[in-house]
């Protein structure tokens, strides 16, 4: 964890040109370091080893998710349909589309709107992640919120040797909102920040449309047969959004 943090500070003090020649990996690139231990572009123990340890914890999570929809979704926690199989998110998993970004906040002087934080210091405005789910590593700064079903805004406080996991949309269409996506925000705490999160997808052709709904029976299916002839793949979702990003920034220029 303190190799990629180091990395992000270290990537940060490199002078713009060198900075600009980094380039970016396309959308559909799959992450192939699961048995990489080497340390990638990010220097010593800052990308690919880091990477590869996150996409093991990336498969344990997807079996979590698998497992904790297994349950009988007619039951009293249920939304009706199918139970899902335990490696339902797993099997969809086996290229992901991942990225690792480095992040820095630089300070910002007028840490206070006046309002408490609400408005005028926002280090990242409030939003929700495309993708299943990130995997969020902060400093020691603080500042990142999130929202609870009350509308409250919640710290997360940075809690050493942790990681926050925010709920995507992509997680959040596919399971119908039994796992809501984060809404969150970063509020600038007037000190250089860093922070470095992993958005983690499943395969580009796996197809994401609202579970245990339709009563579909999970076990009669294969993994890449979801019966439905519909549904969009996560490539498609996932250029939507871009591309609705994108629209929008143009517009407002
Ligand atoms: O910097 C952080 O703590 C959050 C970053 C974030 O939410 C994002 O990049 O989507
Ligand atoms: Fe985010």
């Amino acid at each position: 964890m303190e190799g990629a943090m180091d990395a992000a500070r270290r990537f940060f003090r490199l002078d713009l040109e060198t900075k600009m020649r980094v380039r970016r990996r396309k959308m559909r690139d799959e992450c192939d370091d699961r048995d990489n231990d080497d340390d990638g572009g990010g220097g010593k123990g800052g990308g690919g080893g880091y990477q590869a340890e996150l996409i093991e914890l990336s498969d344990k999570l997807l079996l979590a998710l698998g497992r904790s929809l297994n349950h009988d979704p007619n039951g009293p926690s249920g939304g009706g349909g199918a139970a899902v199989a335990e490696d339902y998110f797993v099997s969809r998993s086996r290229k992901p589309m991942c990225t690792l970004r480095l992040l820095h906040y630089p300070p910002v002087d007028d840490c206070d709107g006046g309002d408490g934080g609400a408005s005028g210091s926002l280090g990242c405005g409030a939003h929700t992640d495309y993708g299943l789910f990130t995997i969020l590593q902060q400093d020691s700064i603080g500042g990142l919120q999130v929202r609870n079903r009350g509308g409250r805004w919640i710290d997360a406080k940075p809690l050493k040797g942790s990681f926050v996991i925010n709920v995507g949309d992509m997680l959040s269409r596919w399971t119908n909102s039994e796992y809501a996506s984060t809404v969150h925000r970063v509020v600038s705490r007037g000190g250089d920040r860093y922070s470095v999160p992993f958005f983690f997808n499943p395969d580009f052709d796996a197809v994401v449309k609202p579970l245990r709904k339709e009563g579909l029976e999970e076990s009669e299916r294969g993994p890449d047969d979801d019966g439905d002839g519909g549904g969009q793949t996560a490539l498609e979702i996932l250029k939507d959004r871009y591309n609705g990003t994108f629209t929008k920034i143009e517009m407002k220029s």
